[in-house]
Parts: structure tokens; sequence; C-alpha cells
């Protein structure tokens, strides 16, 4: 990945984490988490529509398979993603600590002027954590098939393969804020996370981190945003029909892909964060 400039900080966070005034800072760090989890409950909203998008195509396995493109060996959803990237990374997309690369080895540096470095708000270890490699597979392998019809449309390969790079962007997105997640947490309560992180103690960090009560509302939330959003929308209430029925994705999916995978990533992020948080 590219390595300077510098990343800027989460712009949210950074406004209220500059207080120099400690009496000040524990309220505002409350709201900082809640900010936190107000970023999260809008980045359900991506996701789920993401989802919808990549659900209008059929599952186009051909995509993921390897073909011959000169000059590049793997699959046409690989080109796709490492090429986007490629692009991305010369306008300045990686130089935020929110974006994480798929294919981040040996990315151009930015060639456009970037932001005036600011303080940054999470602990310099943040850039080694990537588990990109992670969503693609967990992607690919188990949550299309869930969502996807089985068929092969011959047609739609660069379509369906741009849905596939916003889905998996959005949820890499959403993982990765994993760290600003921990950053907050640590930062509140030093003196809990502190002895844990000294230890070295995955088990312990976890339970700290998480809050299952939570964890329960986000599933119901994002099964019931699924619903909504890919609802067929009628002006006439008696043409509504069965609403579930008529979704264009079956809304238990949201619910299984946050309980199964993202908060599990999210969580995981969070523990490599904070494992790396006291390093010098
Ligand atoms: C993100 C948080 O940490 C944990 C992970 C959650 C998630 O990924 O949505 C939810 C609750 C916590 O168990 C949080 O506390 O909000």
């Amino acid at each position: 990945m590219a390595s300077s400039p510098s990343p800027p900080p989460c712009p949210e966070i950074t406004r209220n984490g500059n207080s120099d005034d400690d009496s000040k800072e524990e309220g505002l760090l409350m709201i900082d988490l809640e900010r936190v989890r107000k970023s999260l409950i809008r980045q359900e909203d991506s996701i789920a529509f993401s989802l919808i998008e990549r659900a209008k195509f059929p599952s186009n396995s051909s995509l993921y398979k390897s073909l011959q493109i000169p000059g590049f060996h793997g699959s046409l959803i690989q080109y796709i993603v490492k090429e986007t990237e490629i692009l991305h990374s010369k306008v300045g997309r990686y130089e935020s600590p929110e974006e994480h690369a798929f294919f981040p080895d040996g990315l151009p540096l930015p060639l456009i002027p970037c932001p005036p470095k600011s303080p940054e708000f999470l602990h310099g270890a943040a850039s080694s954590i990537n588990i990109n490699s992670t969503i693609w597979k967990f992607y690919l392998e188990e949550l299309l098939p869930l969502f996807t019809k089985q068929g092969d449309d011959a047609i739609s390969y660069a379509c369906t393969a741009v849905c596939d790079l916003n889905c998996l962007q959005a949820l890499s997105r959403r993982i990765h804020y994993g760290k600003f997640v921990a950053e907050v947490k640590f930062r509140d309560a030093p003196e809990e996370y502190g002895p844990a992180i000294r230890a070295q103690d995955r088990d312990a960090l976890m339970k700290l981190l998480t809050f299952e009560d939570v964890e329960e509302i986000v599933k119901k939330r994002v099964e019931k945003k699924a619903m909504i959003f890919s609802q067929e929308v009628n002006l006439n209430e008696k043409d509504d029909g069965d609403k579930q029925q008529n979704c264009k994705i079956d809304p238990s999916v949201l619910s299984r892909l946050y309980g199964e995978w993202v908060m599990p990533l999210t969580k995981l992020v969070q523990v490599e964060y904070l494992l790396r948080r006291l390093d010098k």
C-alpha cells in the first residue's frame, strides 16, 4: 500500500478527540462511541442496498474462474477489483484510514495533492491490519450463494462484478471500522483495557469489547432494513400484497450476514487493533 503522505484522521472523531480538557473529555468520548455506532448504522444501509443490487444478477460463476487476460493471471472479478484499486489509489482513496484495498501490494502513490496532515486518531499499528482476504473468501464462497439465484446470463459479467465490488468495499469499510470502535472504547476505559493488552489476552479483550444486547438489536435492525429497502413500492395499498414475499432479497440473509460474519470480524479487527494499541 502507498506509504506517504500519512492518512488523514476520521474527521468526525478527531473533532472531539482533540480536546485537551480532561473534565470534558470523558463526556465527549461517550459521544464518540455513539458517533461511531451511528456511522455503523448508516453503513448498514449501504450494505443492504449493495446486496439488493447484486441480487439483480444470477450467480454468474464464470466471473470467479481464471481466464485469459493479457498480462494478468486470475479471474475477471480479481482483474476488475485490482484495476479499480489502482485507479482509486492514484486519486488518494487509500490515504483514508477508513479504506482498505483487497490487492494492497504495489499500489501507486496518489497523483494528486492530498489534504494537509492533521493529528491521527488511530494508533500507528492500525495501518498494518487488513483482513480483506478473509472478507473476500466468505463473500464469494459463503455469502453469494445465499442471496443470488443459481445461473449464468453470459452477458452481464462486468455489471455483476461492479456490484460485487460495491458489496466487498461496503463490507470491508464496515468491518475495518472496528479500529475506530476499539480506539474509542480504549480511550473510554484505558484502565480496563490496559492489563488485558499488556497480557496480550485475546479472550479478555473480546469479553471487554462485546455487547451482546447491542448485537441482537443490530441483527434485528438489518433484517428489518432489508425488508423495507427491498420491497416493491406501490402507490395503491391494495397492490402491496405480501411484503415479505415481494422482497428482492431474503431479509434473513442480512441478519445472518451480520451474526455470522460482519460482527465477529468487526470484533476480530477490534482485538487485533487493541493487541497493538500500546506498542511504542
Ligand atoms: C461495534 C461494537 O462492538 C461489538 C461489535 C458490534 C458490531 O459489530 O456491530 C456490536 C456490539 C459489540 O459487541 C459496538 O460496541 O458497537
